[in-house]
């Protein structure tokens, strides 16, 4: 059966868990297909990244948030030529229904841990496509010790590394749901753009207007993400075919994976790239990493040939991701750059 006939909207109640550790790939790979088509949101357990970085990461964040805004403020990303750095609270508006999403953020992309011959600017980085770029870092100075500012960039990029390692896990996982060779993304993923925003939303008490919550309702605009959120607190929903919003808790030991626009573009919308939002109503801070995995940028979007038909023709125009991605983040941030 082709996958365009498959297509369908669902009014799900939760979001299916999907075990990495299941050695039955196919098995796996029917479970992936099912809620890619039925969610576009599910959650990976026994993917691996150790508890150690994970905990790492969460406190070296908290600790970047605690800094004073005026430190914060000097590695403001319009001070980058490619987003990379803090955004303040309300600076984003993914809804322009709404007045600003009330959480701030610090964005990276690939980086070694260790640079190659002290050059922090290596060949894998250089070969990124149009969004690539150094990263920016709090300086010892802002830290006001160097072993603080070494760990948080350390703490940081430990963590990075291993979510791609994830993200690269997945890749031959899609192709095995969309029914094409197990390789399909390997040529379309070599220098795999992977952007990481550490965010922050403070709580968000007593009466709160609905166009001001934590990120108003949207879609990713890469080809997934693989989001960690902070145990405890309730703040990620996701929308239903019937337009109601579905809590997404954190569970332990796993991570969110969400379909984004790009992968809607290859699937002609077979798979889903679903709106959600969140909103921490909870009393207390709330902290959370989405990593925005895309295909290398040069990479033109069009339709795999299994999800259109003469009832599903062709829903959006090619488009590279590159360009695809730019054009998002500007909308975003109601940017020139
Ligand atoms: O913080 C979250 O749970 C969701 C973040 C998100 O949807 C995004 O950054 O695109
Ligand atoms: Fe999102």
């Amino acid at each position: 059966m082709s996958l365009a006939s498959q297509a369908k909207d669902v009014t799900f109640d939760s979001i299916p868990i999907v075990d990495l550790g299941n050695l039955d790939k196919v098995a796996l790979a029917r479970e992936v297909r099912t809620a890619c088509i039925e969610v576009g949101f599910f959650y990976v357990k026994n993917h691996g990244i150790p508890g150690q970085i994970v905990s790492n990461v969460t406190s070296s964040i908290a600790r970047y948030f605690a800094l004073p805004s005026e430190t914060k403020m000097k590695l403001h990303h319009k001070t980058t030529p490619n987003f990379k750095g803090y955004s303040p609270l309300l600076d984003a508006n993914i809804d322009p229904t709404n007045n600003g999403d009330n959480h701030e953020g610090y964005e990276l992309g690939w980086e070694a841990l260790t640079p190659p011959n002290g050059n922090s600017l290596d060949e894998k980085r250089l070969n990124d496509g149009e969004m690539s770029g150094a990263n920016v870092w709090p300086s010892e100075a802002d830290w006001g010790t160097p072993e603080e500012a070494k760990r948080f960039r350390e703490d940081m990029l430990a963590y990075y590394h291993e979510a791609v390692r994830v993200g690269r896990h997945l890749f031959p996982l899609f192709a095995l749901a969309l029914e094409l060779e197990e390789r399909y993304f390997d040529d379309k993923t070599r220098n795999s753009a992977a952007i990481m925003r550490a965010l922050h939303y403070p709580p968000q008490t007593g009466p709160v207007d609905d166009r001001t919550v934590g990120i108003g309702a949207h879609t990713d605009f890469e080809f997934f993400t693989i989001l960690w959120q902070q145990p405890g607190i309730q703040a990620l929903q996701v929308l239903n075919a019937s337009k109601q919003w579905v809590d997404a808790p954190s569970i332990d030991g796993t991570l969110v994976i969400n379909l984004g626009d790009q992968f809607a573009r290859w699937t002609n919308d077979v798979f889903k790239s679903t709106v959600h939002r969140a909103i921490n109503r909870t009393g207390a801070e709330r902290y959370s990493i989405p990593l925005f995995f895309g295909t290398d940028y040069d990479v033109n979007i069009e339709p795999i040939e299994s999800c259109v038909s003469s009832d599903r023709p062709p829903k959006y125009p090619p488009v590279t991701a590159g360009d695809y991605v730019k054009q998002r983040l500007r909308d975003m941030y109601h940017s020139e750059q």
